[in-house]
């Protein structure tokens, strides 16, 4: 059984890469050196946000696509250095 945990968990991981660069992919992304790390983490998210639009508009991959937008927004969190906390905060704040 999956949790929502997987997601802190994911974090971790991401910050860990951050922090301890190894030959991976979301090391390679955070610690690029030819086109700024940033530009390239927010590329992807606008591929991504592109692929969800047409996954829903065709009706396929549409859990696929929300994951990838997702995972690279965390990405782009972790790599700008905002807790997890601080994503769970702002939701907790929004609560109605
Ligand atoms: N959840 C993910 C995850 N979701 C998506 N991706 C990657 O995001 C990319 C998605 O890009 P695209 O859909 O454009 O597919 P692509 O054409 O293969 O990608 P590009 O070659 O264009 O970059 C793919 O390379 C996927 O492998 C992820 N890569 C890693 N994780 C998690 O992040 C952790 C750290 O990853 P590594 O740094 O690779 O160890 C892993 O343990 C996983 O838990």
């Amino acid at each position: 059984m999956v949790d929502e945990g997987i997601l802190r968990e994911i974090y971790a991981v991401l910050e860990d890469r951050r922090d301890n660069p190894v030959d991976s992919y979301t090391s390679r992304l955070m610690t690029d050196d030819e086109k700024r790390a940033e530009d390239k983490i927010l590329e992807k998210i606008g591929e991504e946000a592109a692929e969800v639009i047409i996954a829903s508009k065709n009706n396929e991959r549409l859990v696929e696509e929300s994951a990838d937008l997702i995972f690279h927004t965390l990405l782009l969190l972790v790599y700008k250095g905002i807790p997890f906390e601080s994503l769970l905060e702002e939701f907790a704040a929004r609560r109605k």
